[in-house]
């Protein structure tokens, strides 16, 4: 039998019903579990993300056990955030196809840990393009694609990065990035009737796509010991926020980061100082 699938109850599908989102990177981790409720709420969902093989695994997978009667709202395509040309394409796509776009959530993303001495100018510039550069063309072109005319919902997943990020300079700075561009989009775009906030997960929300990723299954569980709430966060639990966001509940909320994290941002980093040469 297969295994059921995990989607919060919390929300009233009328909200959602009929809408349309694009969910970058939707086929992993916290990005399938935004997939995965949104599809159950009533939502056509396209996900998009690099690796073709993967993307269309999962919304294979999606299409039989979350939406077997309605397979077709679930589309998938491959798009790598860092090419322009890609964005423009998935935008376009998901117009063709669903005929609109009322929620964007740009959850792919990433980076490697590696002390900022040791990072190569390329690989400083793969992790800003992805996270920081690749968050701002997929917001631009679906503003002027649609939502200038249109309106719309954008949520852009960062990361814990509140008290700098070691090893994850990188990713941090592009984060940190993303938390100001979300400011600005927000002031820039409300007259259009443009709503854009961020969540930050902490990092500790297990995702055994991101913990191979790391090539370490237990390097969530490291984190343990600075998690006040003594366990590990679900994909789930981003997940229902992002939703809230997107939610006619959350219609003055906008130019805000959302720390879904149970407090672990206000203790301390579990890096150690290490002795001076
Ligand atoms: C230490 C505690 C960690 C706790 C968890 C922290 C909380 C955060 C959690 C998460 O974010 S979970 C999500 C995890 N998922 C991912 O990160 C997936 C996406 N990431 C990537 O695809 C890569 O990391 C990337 C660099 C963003 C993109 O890789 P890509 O292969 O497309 O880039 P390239 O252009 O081929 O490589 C560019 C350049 O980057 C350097 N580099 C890439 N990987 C590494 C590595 N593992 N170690 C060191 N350097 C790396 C390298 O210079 C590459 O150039 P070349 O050497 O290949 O020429
Ligand atoms: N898990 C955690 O504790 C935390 C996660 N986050 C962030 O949450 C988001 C989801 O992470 P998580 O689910 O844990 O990990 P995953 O590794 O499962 O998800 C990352 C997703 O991003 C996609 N992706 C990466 N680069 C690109 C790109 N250039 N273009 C399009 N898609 C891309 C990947 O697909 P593909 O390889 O096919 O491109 C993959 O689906 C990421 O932004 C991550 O950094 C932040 C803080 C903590």
């Amino acid at each position: 039998m297969a295994a059921a699938v995990k989607v919060s109850s919390v929300f009233r599908k009328s909200l959602f019903k009929g809408k349309v989102a694009i969910v970058t990177g939707g086929g992993t981790g916290i990005g399938k579990a935004i997939t995965q409720e949104l599809l159950h709420l009533g939502c056509k969902v396209m996900i998009a993300s690099r690796n073709i093989e993967r993307i269309q695994k999962a919304a294979e997978e999606m299409r039989s056990t979350v939406v077997p009667n309605k397979p077709t709202n679930l589309a998938h395509m491959q798009c790598n955030i860092r090419k322009e040309d890609n964005v423009k394409d998935l935008i376009s796509s998901t117009l063709k196809q669903f005929g609109k776009i009322d929620y964007v959530v740009n959850n792919g993303g990433g980076q490697f840990p590696s002390p900022a001495s040791n990072i190569s100018v390329k690989g400083w510039n793969a992790v800003i393009d992805t996270n920081l550069t690749g968050t701002f063309i997929v917001c631009r072109e679906v503003y002027n694609q649609w939502m200038e005319q249109n309106g719309g919902v954008i949520v852009n997943i960062i990361a814990d990065m509140w008290k700098g990020f070691p090893t994850m300079s990188h990713t941090g700075a592009a984060r940190a990035g993303v938390d100001n561009l979300t400011k600005t989009l927000a002031i820039e775009w409300a007259p259009d009737g443009v709503r854009v906030n961020s969540v930050a997960p902490g990092s500790f929300i297990y995702s055994e796509t991101a913990a191979a990723n790391y090539g370490d299954s237990k390097i969530f569980h490291h984190m343990l010991d600075v998690v006040p709430v003594k366990r590990l966060g679900t994909p789930e639990e981003v997940s229902s926020c992002v939703c809230y966001l997107l939610s006619p509940a959350a219609s003055l909320i906008s130019g805000e980061t959302v720390k879904v994290d149970g407090a672990a941002s206000l203790h301390n980093t579990k890096y150690e100082i290490r002795v001076s040469k």
